[in-house]
């Protein structure tokens, strides 16, 4: 049974003037577990919209959302947010997504306190301070706060406090686009070894062809709110069929070509 299933999924908005914008316009997709499936296409084709639908952060207008087997748009508020846990988001921003007023230690607990998981404070430290570990920070960043950190350091806290609820599915949503290149390497490296270690399955959400190559068993390309191209990455990136996704390519090509062993040095 795949994780994730939806179909004919739409979402329109209101522009500011009232008129309506079809960010997803009748999308079915399919992803099974500790598979990563890419979204690409250009700003405004609607995948940070996708990505947030399939969470249920926003609600469909219409279409079916299946995750691990239960009909997400029908449940209750309580009952989603007894799973949100198992169901997370990673934002491109991380400092924007981090409350500056708190420490590390208190962001990283907080989905703990949320969904009850965790009993005692001990037992919170504790998990806090494993998962802190898992993406490579060290106690001694329990009590700082995001303003006293890096970028990427920052992304590092905002994938624990996604982990610290042992997730299942994880939206990636541009995790590292504002992000220096050496420094994205290392975080995408860091994804890929936590999704081996965890069975995590990934929905990742990129304007980069490149990291997508690298990064996602299979691919979507999006373009005003419909898939135009599916299927795995190699086959689509390989030889795309859609005129939308050779002209995305080409528009995307670096100037000099990598070789195949530069281009996994990348990621
Ligand atoms: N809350 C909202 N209210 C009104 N329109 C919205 C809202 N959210 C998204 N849209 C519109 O929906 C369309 C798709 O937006 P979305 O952010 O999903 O695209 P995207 O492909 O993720 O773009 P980007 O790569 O720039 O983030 C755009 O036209 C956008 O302006």
């Amino acid at each position: 049974m795949p994780i994730i299933e939806l179909k004919d999924v739409r979402k329109t908005f209101r522009s500011p003037q009232g008129l309506p914008v079809t960010a997803v316009d009748g999308v079915s997709l399919s992803v099974e577990r500790g598979e990563t499936l890419g979204i690409i296409g250009e700003s405004g084709s609607g995948k940070s919209t996708l990505g947030r639908l399939i969470l249920r952060l926003i609600e469909a207008d219409s279409g079916t959302i299946m995750l691990e087997g239960e009909d997400i748009r029908q449940l209750s508020k309580a009952q989603l947010r007894k799973r949100r846990r198992r169901w997370q988001i990673v934002f491109q921003e991380p400092f924007a997504s981090l409350n500056p007023r708190l420490t590390i230690r208190q962001i990283v607990e907080e989905p703990l306190i949320v969904a009850k998981t965790y009993g005692s404070r001990a037992e919170r430290l504790s998990k806090v301070t494993a998962t802190l570990e898992e993406v490579g920070l060290s106690r001694e960043f329990l009590n700082r706060r995001p303003a006293n950190l890096s970028g990427g350091q920052q992304q590092r806290v905002g994938i624990a406090r996604c982990l610290v609820t042992d997730p299942t599915l994880v939206v990636l949503d541009e995790p590292t686009s504002s992000l220096d290149l050496t420094i994205r390497a290392s975080i995408l490296r860091m994804l890929a070894e936590l999704q081996l270690a965890r069975g995590l399955t990934y929905v990742f959400v990129s304007h980069d062809i490149e990291t997508v190559r690298h990064f996602c068993s299979s691919v979507a390309v999006m373009h005003r709110g419909k898939f135009v191209e599916t299927g795995s990455t190699d086959d689509v990136l390989s030889n795309p069929q859609q005129a939308y996704t050779q002209a995305l390519m080409a528009a995307a090509m670096p100037p000099i070509p990598y070789t195949p062993g530069e281009r996994a040095a990348t990621v």
